[in-house]
């Protein structure tokens, strides 16, 4: 059985839509929790994602507790009773891999599956390994493992990384709290999800400073605990739905979406002539077409987001005039073109380049979502196409977006999901309500495990 989604273009989104918390903050948090060896953790706005639920499954693998409902989750991780990743979840999620820096520094050992490339690019974890080593734990590889392994307490050194990634940022604060001594990890990543991170962190017990800067400092401390903390909304979800907006042309109010995450893509949307105003609790997009081309650069925090680039790119379809997309941070993050060309898109690649011929009469078409954020740009081009969308590989978006054909239709969209055993074209007809209401059901369940 597989699921798609079936989106008929031609509605304006009005109305008003909820953020949830960020799945970038809450897999490392989650992954933290490991670090607590006394109390329990609870964590709210756990969003009730693919991804979630397989960091929890890998956790309660290694001997963790874990109860999750109503995007509550509780980690009880006094007891470990394994230290490893085995490859059937780190190659279901890469993120798998964030439990090495809690597990190495909490017990000395640790042993992960690679998590190998994925179809947005290589991801090495060179910088991961190179903070691991110079923390003091000894690095060995084979038969498709990772194996970490420190002679006591890990030691604080001075880490500076080649290039600012959040994911080694992340495992190597987190490895650093119960080092000895006092590490500094230069060039670090500064997004907001490492902020969310290093709170949680220092609620547990650590002390960690200067996050969301370029330097990192963390004093180690013997030991940490569990901690309540609530996740912060996910600035690319907020960001896919102020572009579901400004595509359709609609007045949408994404409440929870926090202005200052979401710089650089407010920029771009102003800059295209999409009205922003700024609310006390979320950001109010009102659209009017024609819209402007712009050129966009994807960079690390505070540059514009990698993970709203292909979404920006069906905006950029939509527009007046020719841009220029580059794509600096993965080597191969347009794999979203062939499926908008399906779609009757004209998009030139050069390299790591886009060019996007803007005005395009956008028609419905059968085509794949190849990653996550690909599945979320062609469902919001099909938002703007004539006729009907049905958008596959499903599954890449079920990893990052919560009730998506839900909030969607409730801002007035016409889509909706299905589960079917071959291509179901013929039957969009089917009534919306009806089906939504199934897919509703099945999807809301939460495992509640004790
Ligand atoms: C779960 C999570 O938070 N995922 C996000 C995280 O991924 P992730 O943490 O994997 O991304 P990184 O910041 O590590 O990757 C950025 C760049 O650094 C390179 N690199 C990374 C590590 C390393 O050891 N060596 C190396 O060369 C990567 O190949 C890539 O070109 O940040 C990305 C960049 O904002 C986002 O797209 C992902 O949504
Ligand atoms: C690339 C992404 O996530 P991940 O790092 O989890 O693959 C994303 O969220 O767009």
């Amino acid at each position: 059985m597989m699921s798609k989604f079936i989106v008929r273009g031609g509605n304006k989104l009005t109305g008003s839509v909820k953020v949830s918390g960020a799945k970038n903050s809450v897999l490392p948090i989650i992954a933290a929790s490991l670090l607590g060896g006394e109390g329990e953790s609870v964590i709210y706005d756990a969003p009730p994602l693919d991804d979630v639920i397989t960091i929890s499954k890998v956790l309660k693998s290694i001997g963790a507790s874990i109860t999750y409902e109503n995007d509550v989750m509780k980690v009880n991780a006094q007891r470990i009773t394994s230290c490893e990743a085995p490859y059937e979840w780190v190659r279901k999620m890469r993120a798998s891999f964030l439990v090495m820096g809690p597990l190495l520094a909490r017990m000395g050992h640790t042993r992960i599956s690679l998590p190998g490339g994925c179809a947005i690019g290589t991801r090495p974890i060179d910088q991961h390994l190179k903070g691991f080593e110079a923390l003091g734990a000894e690095i060995s590889l084979g038969h498709g493992y990772i194996e970490a392994k420190s002679n006591g307490r890990l030691r604080g050194a001075k880490i500076y990384l080649d290039v600012a990634s959040v994911g080694a940022t992340e495992n190597i604060m987190m490895a650093a709290t119960l080092a000895e001594g006092v590490t500094v990890i230069e060039n670090a990543a500064k997004e907001p999800e490492i902020v969310d991170l290093a709170n949680y962190l220092n609620g547990m017990g650590a002390k960690v400073r200067g996050a969301g800067t370029g330097e990192i400092r963390i004093e180690g401390v013997e030991k940490m605990h569990g901690v309540n903390h609530t996740v912060i909304p996910d600035r690319i979800e907020a960001g896919t739905y102020m572009v579901a907006a400004a595509i359709t042309g609609g007045d949408v109010f994404v409440e929870g979406a926090i202005a200052d995450h979401l710089g650089p893509v407010i920029s771009k949307l102003e800059e295209m002539g999409v009205q922003i105003e700024l609310g006390e609790n979320g950001v109010r997009v009102i659209a009017n077409h024609p819209l402007k081309a712009v050129d966009i650069k994807t960079l690390p925090y505070p540059g514009f987001p990698t993970d709203m680039q292909s979404q920006m790119m069906a905006l950029l379809l939509k527009s007046q005039g020719t841009s220029v997309v580059s794509e600096t941070v993965f080597e191969n993050r347009f794999m979203h073109v062939d499926e908008f060309q399906l779609m009757n898109a004209e998009i030139k690649i050069e390299g790591r380049t886009a060019i996007v011929t803007g005005g395009a009469n956008l028609t419905g078409a059968k085509v794949c979502a190849t990653d996550l954020r690909a599945g979320a740009a062609l469902i919001l081009a099909g938002l703007v196409s004539e006729g009907t969308t049905e958008v596959s590989g499903v599954h890449h978006i079920d990893r990052g977006y919560v009730h998506l054909a839900e909030k969607l239709s409730a801002l007035g969209a016409d889509i909706w999901r299905i589960t079917v055993d071959e291509p179901v074209l013929e039957q969009s007809a089917q009534p919306a309500a009806t089906i939504i209401k199934e897919e509703v059901n099945m999807f809301n369940v939460q495992p509640s495990w004790v």
